[in-house]
């Protein structure tokens, strides 16, 4: 394993704390930012919650003993999210875990804080003192319990630099009174407030909470609002995202925040760092789920981009209507099809009780040409030559890694950033195809076709073959993101003088 040694050997190399917003799309790129800073010499220890700690120890996808990543000089604690075992934590009880972060795990949090940074000495397991914070942007209360206890703190957000842009101009779309949207409004009108993005933005694909919002001080709307203008007053701002691919977003945020570090996609970063540096990739996941790697053996037995991939993230939650419109529509296309149904997808129930209900045809369509699984290793899967495009929620992770794959989308945004992730898929990078706010059978089965075979089906694998190959550039010496990293390893070491 190589390092580069800090210059100045007399200052010790930072400790930096990592806090996610504990759900599965945050921690993967926190955790490769992680991994990342490790190489750069750095302690880290990554803060889960209990209740994440357990699932990964239970699912067993890491050899390591602890079942924990296995990365040297980093380690992982934990405090509780204060909520029951049983407590939804996907889109269906995210606000009520976000309050109670905020009301119940912030003391915790800021008496564990003091302890790791008014260390005198290096700890039993050799490592030395906190001494600055990378906290998820939507925990800004967090950011400012680390202030108060001494130790400087940057906001990480997660999700895609247009999406943040967005929530800053929240204000701006209230004043406007283009948000809340007024019954009867047409969705395809043109949204004129936001800089930068007067050309393709559109009312519909604006992030659910602004679509959902029945008054300006609807409790999301004023929680992305808020939480968006605290990143400006953090002593920096890390994106997951780079400069090509979001280039008038980052120009408009920067406007505001000048201290912003496009450093993504982090997947691909570390990939080429361990390539680079014959790092062993496997035991450092932190798959909440375990990975049902069997996936990849049908996957193996499939031809050359023949597969439809589908998944629609770590926390979206959908009806049985809508689940089986899908499945009619994948098997009527005739295509095979690689489908990640997780065990708490459907509301109150399990969708293997669907099964009976469906027709005779669908049920042997997919015994034929389907492989329904509860969890994969997606980056894997996306590497893979059957995968011919993929069916997402356009989650900004998913978008990421679909787009360093090469693999086009179909794309089908649930909530949050998604529904402006699809826009710039289809409509900006024409990498994809956005099918959002449709859920018929018919249309999807159509929009699967489309996207498969033909000649539009040609035109996105294209672009997202083109745009693969300068987005695997930027992560490398002499790329924007591998500089823009560097320049944040400087940042950080400054802050922990
Ligand atoms: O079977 C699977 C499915 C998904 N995954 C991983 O789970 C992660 C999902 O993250 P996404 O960002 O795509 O979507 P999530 O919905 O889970 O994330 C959430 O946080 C980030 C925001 O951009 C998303 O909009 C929000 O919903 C990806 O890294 C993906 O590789 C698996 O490892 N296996």
């Amino acid at each position: 394993e190589t390092q580069t040694p800090d210059s100045d050997s007399s200052v010790p190399p930072p400790h930096v704390l990592i806090f996610p917003f504990p759900i599965q799309g945050h921690m993967n790129c926190m955790l490769y930012l992680s991994e990342m800073l490790v190489y750069s010499g750095f302690h880290i220890t990554l803060l889960l919650t209990d209740h994440n700690l357990s699932l990964l120890r239970n699912n067993n996808n890491n050899s390591h003993p602890s079942s924990l990543p296995n990365i040297p000089r980093l380690r992982v604690l934990s405090i509780s999210d204060c909520l029951p075992a049983d407590h939804p934590r996907n889109l269906d009880g995210w606000v009520e875990l976000l309050d109670s972060l905020k009301t119940n795990a912030y003391p915790l949090y800021k008496s564990l804080l003091l302890d790791l940074c008014k260390m005198d000495d290096v700890g039993a397991d050799g490592f030395p003192a906190v001494t600055c914070v990378i906290a998820d942007g939507i925990l800004p209360f967090m950011i400012d319990a680390s202030e108060e206890v001494g130790v400087p703190a940057i906001a990480f957000r997660t999700a895609s630099a247009s999406s943040l842009w967005i929530y800053y101009c929240i204000p701006q779309l209230i004043q406007s009174g283009e948000v809340p949207f007024r019954d009867g409004e047409d969705w395809d009108e043109p949204i004129n407030s936001i800089p930068g993005m007067e050309s393709f933005l559109r009312r519909r694909d604006l992030p659910s909470p602004c679509r959902l919002a029945k008054n300006p001080e609807d409790k999301v709307l004023q929680l992305l609002t808020t939480c968006t203008a605290h990143s400006e007053r953090t002593r920096g701002l890390i994106l997951n995202t780079l400069e090509t691919l979001e280039s008038i977003s980052l120009e408009q945020i920067r406007a505001h925040m000048p201290t912003t570090y496009a450093i993504g996609p982090l997947h691909e970063m570390v990939r080429a760092y361990r390539s680079q540096n014959n790092v062993c990739a496997h035991d450092k996941s932190v798959s909440l789920w375990h990975q049902d790697c069997t996936c990849m053996t049908w996957l193996d037995q499939q031809p050359h981009r023949s597969v439809i991939y589908v998944s629609y993230g770590s926390v979206a939650v959908m009806t049985r209507e809508s689940l089986i419109e899908f499945w009619i529509a994948l098997v009527n296309s005739g295509e095979h099809f690689l489908w990640v149904v997780r065990s708490d997808l459907l509301r109150g129930e399990e969708w293997t009780n669907i099964w009976d209900s469906l027709s005779l045809e669908v049920r042997k369509g997919t015994e034929e040409r389907g492989c329904i699984v509860s969890w994969v290793p997606q980056v894997e899967v996306l590497a893979h030559p059957a995968v011919g495009c993929f069916l997402t929620h356009s989650g900004w992770n998913s978008t990421l890694e679909s787009i360093v794959g090469g693999v086009p989308m179909l794309c089908w945004p649930f909530a949050v950033d998604q529904q402006i992730n699809s826009r710039l898929v289809g409509e900006v990078w024409r990498i994809g195809l956005d099918m959002k706010d449709v859920c018929d059978e018919t249309t999807i089965e159509k929009m699967v076709r489309a996207a498969m075979n033909g000649e539009t089906a040609s035109e996105i694998r294209k672009n997202a073959h083109d745009l693969a190959k300068m987005v695997k550039n930027s992560v490398v010496e002499g790329g924007s993101t591998f500089e823009n990293f560097q320049r944040l390893i400087e940042h950080i070491k400054s802050l922990c003088k």
